[in-house]
């Protein structure tokens, strides 16, 4: 495990108490970037505190460091299972003292020990409508399938891959001429604004997980969460 110090996204003379937020990703980090930025405000409820990755490699981490955020490689590959490797990432976080993990293009399906111990204080964002496509390779099965409109679902995050409750949905439209690459920058568009949302709205404790539904202001959300529509 190596990494570097730093919090972005608390200002010097913050006295106010700002949720404090640890960053999981395994690559590019633009999901990242967009979370950083919004942390950035004066008024932001939440701050990156560091940002965790299995991939030494991932620019993210490079993001990170240039935001001035603590950052720490711990590799998958160093441990004999996932097991092994999920309580390594355990005792690096919580040395963070997060209210709430984020995956951000986190690569690694977590164990059931790791999904409970952050349980209703861990979010994902996913490249499709969910329940459509879990797992991987989601724009080439949605262009696939024919599929006239795709997207991208920030939820809360269960033992079930990708079946935890929606938080907030984005629809992007599938044009003619669309491949993978071509519809993933699209929907990652709309990925840069609905992840900020979603990690706020929770800083603002006004997002929640009740059981099989996410809650904001009280109120359950719809199962495929709150819709944003980007041609509206
Ligand atoms: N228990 C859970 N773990 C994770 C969830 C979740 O909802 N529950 N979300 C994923 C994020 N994700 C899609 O949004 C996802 C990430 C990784 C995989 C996967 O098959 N990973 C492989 C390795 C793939 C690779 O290294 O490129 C694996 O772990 O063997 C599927 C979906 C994060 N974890
Ligand atoms: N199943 C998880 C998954 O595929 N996540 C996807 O990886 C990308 C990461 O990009 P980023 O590193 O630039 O944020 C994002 O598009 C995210 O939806």
């Amino acid at each position: 495990m190596t990494g570097t110090s730093g919090i972005s996204g608390v200002s010097e003379h913050s006295e106010e108490k700002r949720c404090r937020v640890v960053v999981l990703i395994s690559g590019s980090g633009t999901n990242l970037q967009s979370i950083i930025d919004s942390a950035a405000g004066e008024n932001s409820p939440y701050a990156v505190c560091a940002v965790i990755s299995n991939k030494a490699e991932a620019y993210g981490l490079t993001r990170a460091q240039t935001a001035g955020i603590a950052t720490e490689v711990i590799n998958h590959r160093d441990y004999p299972d996932r097991e092994g490797f999920d309580s390594a990432l355990i005792e690096t976080i919580d040395q963070y003292q997060p209210d709430l993990v984020v995956l951000a293009g986190f690569m690694r399906i977590l164990t059931p020990g790791f999904v409970r111990h952050y349980s209703g204080r861990l979010l994902n964002i996913h490249p499709s409508l969910l329940p459509k496509y879990q797992g991987l390779h989601t724009h080439q099965r949605a262009l696939e399938a024919g599929d006239r409109e795709h997207g991208a679902t920030v939820h809360f995050v269960t033992e079930e891959l990708d079946g935890g409750p929606p938080i907030v949905q984005a629809t992007v439209p599938i044009e003619p001429n669309d491949s993978a690459e071509t519809l993933a920058q699209r929907v990652q568009v709309q990925e840069h604004l609905i992840y900020p949302l979603a990690v706020q709205w929770f800083a603002e404790g006004r997002l929640r997980m009740n059981g099989e539904r996410a809650e904001l202001d009280g109120q359950p959300l719809p199962p495929c969460g709150q819709r944003i529509d980007s041609r509206a």
